[in-house]
């Protein structure tokens, strides 16, 4: 078979013009009125397989209006995107997702490896609450994030591996820092100092926590007070990228 450039050609464009659209519109409100749609089409094929002629003319009449009311609801929303279109704003949120889940790769790849080793380790995320204070009682790095100096500085041998890191949009800012303890009863006896620093700055902040026991290699995450347990690769990856999606793009 000849190999038709232009076919591939045509293939890449609507693949990226399609990523694209699926990038722009995921956590806003069109996400959810494409659901919408997507329901109203598999009901009207079913009601057009079973013959069902009143419903599928009722079917009809509100796909009509359907389509004319999202110009009109969505009239802010299409307005951004054909402004960002203009502006080449489309592409730029393209390459700053992929800058965003390359951090998260590298974070989650240290976690693992320092899981792995059953190295402990506490590492705080920021989003919108500022740490400054928390940063102060550390060693301030501002450097770029690195499994690889994740892992230096957790070694055991290393003079910052005690207490938290905190990081901030992809910067390490610093380590050796001291959080707040919970105030509350854990029920959990098992749960000693490092958890507790963990839940503690959650609770005063809306940071995420990334905890590796050195007992047991177990990974943990806290948000708002609140902490999981026994998370894997995926499951971390999935965890960060819904506290941190949002927060990245806009
Ligand atoms: N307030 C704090 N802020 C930051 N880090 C802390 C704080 N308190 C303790 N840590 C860290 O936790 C370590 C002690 O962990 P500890 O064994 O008490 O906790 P743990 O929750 O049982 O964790 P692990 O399962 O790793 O043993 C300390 O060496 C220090 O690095």
């Amino acid at each position: 078979m000849e190999f038709d450039f232009f076919l591939f050609l045509d293939i890449l464009v609507t693949a990226v013009v399609v990523y694209s659209f699926f990038t722009f519109i995921k956590g806003t409100r069109a996400i959810q009125l494409l659901k919408g749609i997507l329901v109203l089409f598999v009901i009207s094929l079913i009601s057009k397989h079973f013959g069902f002629q009143i419903f599928n003319f009722l079917l009809e009449r509100i796909q009509t209006a359907v389509l004319i009311a999202i110009p009109v609801i969505f009239q802010p929303e299409l307005r951004r995107a054909l402004e960002q279109i203009g502006r080449g704003k489309m592409l730029k949120e393209l390459s700053g997702t992929r800058k965003f889940k390359a951090k998260i790769d590298e974070l989650v790849k240290a976690t693992m490896k320092l899981s792995a080793d059953k190295t402990g380790a506490l590492i705080v995320l920021k989003r919108t609450t500022g740490l400054d204070e928390i940063v102060d009682t550390g060693i301030e790095l501002d450097a770029k994030l690195s499994s690889e100096l994740l892992a230096t500085i957790f070694f055991p041998k290393s003079p910052l591996h005690d207490g938290a890191v905190i990081l901030d949009h992809g910067r390490i800012e610093a380590a050796n820092c001291l959080l707040p303890l919970t105030q509350r009863n854990i029920s959990d006896y098992r749960l000693g100092t490092r958890h507790r620093a963990a839940i503690g700055i959650t609770e005063e902040s809306d940071a995420v926590a990334v905890i590796v026991s050195e007992e047991t290699g177990r990974i943990s995450l806290a948000f708002d007070g609140k902490m999981q347990h026994g998370l894997d690769e995926f499951k971390l990856k999935e965890e960060l990228f819904d506290k941190f999606e949002n927060l990245e793009q806009s």
